[in-house]
């Protein structure tokens, strides 16, 4: 699947910095600042965990969808985005690459 939602999602998650908390969840939550848009983050990465082991696909789809959604929230907090993460996935594609090759060569 392309990433286009994904990247629409982040660019309203960050249009929402500065906007009213009483209307918008995620301008609450950067209200509430990093350390707990973290926390956030790793009650649903424990929720995600728990999904996988113990109840259905459907129930592991909702609780990756909470856990993407929380980590696109922490990357706008920090100023960084989904491009930041493709770079550095990006990067160690190359390096394992180059691995690769000289694994080969010895
Ligand atoms: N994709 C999401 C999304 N996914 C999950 N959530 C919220 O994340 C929360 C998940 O946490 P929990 O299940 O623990 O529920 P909770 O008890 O309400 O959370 P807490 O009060 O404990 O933090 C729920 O409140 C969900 O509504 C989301 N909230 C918003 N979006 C999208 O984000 C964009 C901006 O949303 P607003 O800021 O609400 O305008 C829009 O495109 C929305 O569709």
């Amino acid at each position: 699947m392309a990433d286009d939602f994904l990247d629409t999602l982040e660019a309203t998650i960050r249009a929402r910095k500065g906007a009213d908390p009483a209307s918008s969840y995620v301008a609450k939550l950067f209200g509430k600042g990093r350390a707990k848009i973290a926390q956030k983050l790793g009650e649903e990465a424990t929720e995600t965990v728990i999904a996988a082991v113990s109840e259905s696909p459907q129930a592991l789809a909702s609780e990756a969808a909470d856990l993407v959604f929380h980590l696109l929230v922490l990357l706008a907090d920090a100023g960084l985005s989904l491009d930041d993460v493709r770079a550095e996935l990006r990067r160690r594609e190359g390096v394992s690459g180059i691995d690769e090759k000289a694994s080969r060569s010895n």
